[in-house]
């Protein structure tokens, strides 16, 4: 007898300006799984569509959702994949644009394992293997619960620390073990409770409209130009923001004086410009005075996107931030997006 389930997971915005590894927004781009169990297979059939379907390996000890899935399996006593699985994943969230592709792919995993294995993990419980895997938290937070979220992880003890240092490639398998040879030991369970997040108000009102260059960055070429430390003076600039950001987006009316200028940043964006042509001219000569219903601008996750928050004019500022673009020689795609609710699983 055959037998299926839907998993949604939306695409998400991190940082909104200051809030690096702090912040994040689900944007109304998804990732669909549908997942049939009753094909005749050994190891899961994986199939494509949409963003990423010609580069994505469809191995599924590749794979970043099933090798996901397996690591929840494996912690939770399955030793493999269950048999005669199949999954199609129709993708809207393009690859390595700072839209949270890999974050969403991430939550998939998790709520794929939870479901094949009937864990029934709680949302809390999802977030500790979420975290496992990608150890930033504002992505992962809002594709799975949704909204504006401000999150943090917790300070572990020492042994719960060194759960949580083990590299990536040891908490998910990458290959099977040869003919005979056994799987090993469980990958590391995740330490309870590492994560933390809270829902801030979110004035409907606003959309975000993503302006997306057709090139992509990867997120771990985006964090490797970032300095270790920084002045107290631009914490403070960050802090300060960040404070008054999370309060003014759900204010009515909102008010783009204070968004524009509370979306600014000095810890992560300074440091991407050499990697985003155009982000310095993005951020600085579109404002609320030249193009009004503007709240404000920041670069969307590790970029390249960049994110533009408005209640209305959204056609003006978009051609804008597209004309500073063409400038460079960058070409665009942009999208009105709506804040997104959480992750669902339907049968
Ligand atoms: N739906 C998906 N299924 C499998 N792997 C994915 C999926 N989405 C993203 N990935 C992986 O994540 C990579 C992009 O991650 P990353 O560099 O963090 O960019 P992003 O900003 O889009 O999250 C892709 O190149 C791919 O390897
Ligand atoms: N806080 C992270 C967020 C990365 O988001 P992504 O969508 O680019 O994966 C960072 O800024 O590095």
């Amino acid at each position: 007898m055959t037998s299926s389930f839907i998993i949604r997971v939306p695409a998400t915005s991190a940082n909104i300006g200051p809030g690096f590894d702090v912040v994040g927004l689900s944007l109304s781009l998804y990732l669909t799984l549908t997942v049939t169990i009753g094909e005749n297979s050994t190891l899961p059939v994986i199939t494509y569509s949409g963003e990423g379907a010609d580069e994505v390996p469809l191995d599924p000890y590749r794979n970043l959702m099933t090798r996901v899935a397996l690591y929840v399996l494996r912690c939770n006593g399955f030793r493999i994949f269950p048999p005669n699985l199949s999954i199609h994943c129709d993708n809207q969230i393009p690859f390595g644009r700072g839209l949270g592709s890999s974050g969403a792919a991430v939550i998939a995993g998790v709520l794929l394992g939870d479901s094949l294995g009937k864990l029934n993990l709680s949302r809390e419980r999802m977030l500790d293997y979420a975290l496992m895997v990608e150890r930033h938290p504002d992505n992962v937070t809002a594709a799975l619960v949704g909204g504006f979220v401000g999150s943090y992880l917790r300070e572990l003890d020492p042994k719960a620390t060194e759960a949580a240092q083990v590299p990536l490639s040891e908490v998910l398998p990458e290959y099977p073990p040869d003919a005979g040879e056994d799987w090993g030991l469980s990958p590391p369970v995740p330490p309870l409770g590492i994560g933390h997040y809270v829902r801030f108000k979110w004035n409907s009102s606003i959309k975000a409209v993503a302006i997306i260059p057709r090139f992509e960055l990867s997120t771990a070429k985006a964090r490797a130009v970032l300095p270790e430390s920084y002045s107290r003076k631009d914490l403070v600039f960050n802090m300060q923001r960040l404070a008054v950001l999370t309060t003014a987006l759900g204010q009515t009316p909102p008010d783009p004086e204070l968004i524009f200028e509370a979306m600014k940043d000095r810890v992560h964006q300074p440091y991407r410009k050499t990697l985003i042509p155009g982000l310095p001219a993005v951020t600085s000569l579109i404002t609320p005075a030249s193009h009004p219903g503007l709240l404000g601008i920041c670069l969307s996750g590790a970029g390249p996107t960049i994110l533009a928050l408005a209640t209305h004019n959204f056609e003006n500022i978009a051609g804008k931030i597209q004309e500073i673009f063409q400038q460079e020689q960058i070409e665009v795609d942009w999208k009105i997006l709506e804040v997104a609710g959480g992750s669902t699983v339907d049968s």
